[in-house]
């Protein structure tokens, strides 16, 4: 009987810390080959730690982490030769030519001569960037520049993309050109993607998500058990008199108020709906909708992860901010 795949990450009981501040506090879980995995937590959960352990940029302290069965500790390099990675900042080498820019990670990576032009040949074709690879890198877009990311961290063949935020700063028609060109690589490659972002829309997508927050998995499952798991239908109301909103807490339970507008998660709305027919005139505002990977994030943090999100910047240097490995 063959063997079954190893899954292609594997973190058991990780601990990390910096000092005194305990960023990573026993996490375990496993994703199996070929799916497209999305870590999702605010500023400071840990997960550019656990991507750092995950990519030996960081030494392992406690736990073990595993990638297509390789240990971190102990195959550092075969797990590096297994491992793609396009980071949140632009990290090409703007004085080279598109081909050279493959050119060249394909010989850090060994690749002999021919096999090397016949994969970047490859590998351009699925990002269509063919027609550009004379051009500097320099001049090209945005979005192509991150669509040439792309297709330099699948050069080497890696069993596992690392996407550091990949569409933050991109147009939309950029940010669909980038996961048309992933999931292009998916389907023709089994390729497995881990996906840091704050773009839940990008997640929902996903077939396993993690929510992390200080350190911890808060909860592991496809988008569609997660949302189950609230088990809800979320309606927001809008230009909600105190009175009612006292009224609707009595009937219906805690409700979430900012300002006029009211939200309640409910596994059935009907009643509620019912019993709003006559108010309709007081409201300005009605929606029901399923609940959405971020209902689920405030609901297990008690923040919404677009406002945590908002005030970050980026001061400190994270191990995926371009520089790669040392
Ligand atoms: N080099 C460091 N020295 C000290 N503390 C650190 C260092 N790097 C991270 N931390 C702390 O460890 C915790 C986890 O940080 P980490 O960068 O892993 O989170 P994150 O989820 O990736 O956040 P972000 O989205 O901002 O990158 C935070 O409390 C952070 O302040």
């Amino acid at each position: 009987m063959p063997t079954p795949e190893p899954p292609v990450i594997s973190v058991q009981d990780v601990h990390y810390a910096y000092g005194d501040v305990q960023a990573l506090r026993g996490v375990t879980f496993d994703v199996p080959a070929g799916a497209f995995f999305a870590l999702l937590g605010p500023n400071g959960a840990g997960k550019s730690t656990l991507v750092s352990l995950l990519s030996t940029l960081l030494p392992m302290e406690r736990g073990e982490v595993r990638l297509s069965g390789l240990d971190v500790r102990r195959q550092a390099s075969a797990v590096r030769r297994n491992l793609g990675l396009v980071f949140q900042e632009p990290s090409l080498d703007e004085r080279l030519t598109v081909m050279e820019n493959l050119d060249f990670h394909g010989r850090i990576y060994g690749l002999r001569g021919r096999e090397r032009q016949a994969r970047a040949a490859e590998v351009l074709n699925i990002v269509e960037l063919s027609e550009w690879q004379g051009a500097l890198a320099r001049i090209l877009s945005r979005g192509m520049k991150r669509r040439l990311e792309i297709a330099r961290g699948v050069m080497h063949q890696p069993a596992l993309l690392m996407l550091d935020e990949p569409t933050t700063g991109l147009d939309v028609q950029s940010r669909r050109a980038v996961w048309s060109y992933l999931q292009t690589l998916r389907r023709d490659t089994g390729l497995s993607l881990l996906l840091t972002t704050h773009h839940i829309e990008e997640a929902e997508d996903a077939d396993l998500v993690a929510i992390i927050d200080r350190g911890e998995v808060l909860a592991f499952g496809t988008p569609d058990e997660l949302r189950e798991r609230l088990g809800t239908q979320v309606v927001t109301l809008r230009g909600v008199q105190s009175d009612l909103l006292r009224d609707l807490e009595t009937r219906f339970g805690a409700a979430e108020s900012s300002g006029d507008t009211v939200r309640l998660r409910l596994s059935d709305p009907a009643p509620l709906l019912a019993f709003l027919g006559p108010h309709l005139p007081r409201i300005s505002g009605l929606n029901v909708q399923a609940a959405s990977l971020e209902d689920v994030f405030l609901d297990l943090t008690g923040r919404a992860l677009r406002e945590e999100r908002a005030g970050v910047s980026v001061a400190r240097p994270s191990p995926t901010d371009g520089r790669g490995f040392q």
